[in-house]
């Protein structure tokens, strides 16, 4: 089976407050976005690969993905309001036969785990990344008093990426909007029709950038995994 990667940068980093779109922050000395982009190039089951970029920015995620040698790059696409918005403008622009979305805001994906993710899909026809949940968690009655609590061994933070097949996805995404349906993340768009999506265990390492103290976080993080790498190679 082949697999397209839908990278959505589109997003304006509202809670991170850098002014402007955190694709584009350096992360030990390159873009966010050319460490996301270089897992999914690294990844053999990876085809072809879409970006969508935020209005005004496509020519500026296309010249970083020629700077940084992504030869599986097929299109540039504007996003939408939403993330949800933002993925159904991207495959629309795919054509492998698996649809993998993942956050460009998750740069410490690895190519491995990318590989496992679509390894699940195959197996079980969607999958997604997720990490056990550390903190107990409360579910809320939205005026900051507690409800309940969820047994913690079954919660799992999900992440990216979320691997499907593409015209299922597709279709799934436009019942959503026929029907006025928003999911923060894609998987939720195949829960509410009834299908199973696969959990792929993950790392906590991949997080998103979203809020400032993620991104000394992440160089921390990609300093240890070079670090790593170079005492695995003497
Ligand atoms: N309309 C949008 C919103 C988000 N995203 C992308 O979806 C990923 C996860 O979204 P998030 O972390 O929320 O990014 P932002 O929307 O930029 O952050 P914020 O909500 O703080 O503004 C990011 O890679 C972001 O670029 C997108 O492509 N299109
Ligand atoms: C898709 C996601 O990364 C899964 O955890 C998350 O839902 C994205 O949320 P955001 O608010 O769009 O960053």
């Amino acid at each position: 089976m082949d697999w397209g990667a839908v990278i959505v940068a589109a997003g304006s980093g509202k809670r991170m407050g850098a002014g402007m779109n955190k694709a584009y922050l350096p992360l030990n000395g390159r873009p966010v976005l050319a460490h996301t982009l270089e897992a999914f190039e690294a990844c053999g089951a990876v085809t072809e690969i879409v970006i969508v970029a935020a209005a005004g920015e496509e020519a500026q995620a296309e010249a970083l993905a020629r700077e940084h040698g992504i030869r599986k790059l097929t299109a540039v696409i504007p996003g939408g309001a939403e993330r949800q918005d933002s993925v159904y403008a991207g495959l629309a622009a795919l054509r492998a036969e698996g649809a993998l979305v993942h956050d460009a805001a998750r740069p410490l994906v690895t190519p491995e785990r990318i590989a496992a993710c679509c390894a699940a899909a195959e197996e079980s026809g969607a999958a997604a990344l997720a990490v056990p949940v550390k903190d107990t968690i409360k579910l809320s009655d939205g005026g900051g008093m507690i409800v309940s609590t969820p047994e913690r061994s079954l919660l799992w933070a999900v992440q990216t990426p979320q691997a499907f097949g593409r015209v299922e996805l597709m279709d799934a995404h436009e019942r959503a909007r026929r029907e006025g349906a928003q999911a923060t993340d894609d998987a939720m768009l195949l829960e509410r029709l009834g299908r199973k999506v696969a959990i792929v265990e993950s790392d906590y390492a991949n997080l998103k950038i979203t809020t400032p103290e993620d991104l000394p976080i992440a160089e921390l993080l990609l300093e240890r995994r070079r670090r790593d790498g170079l005492e695995r190679n003497e």
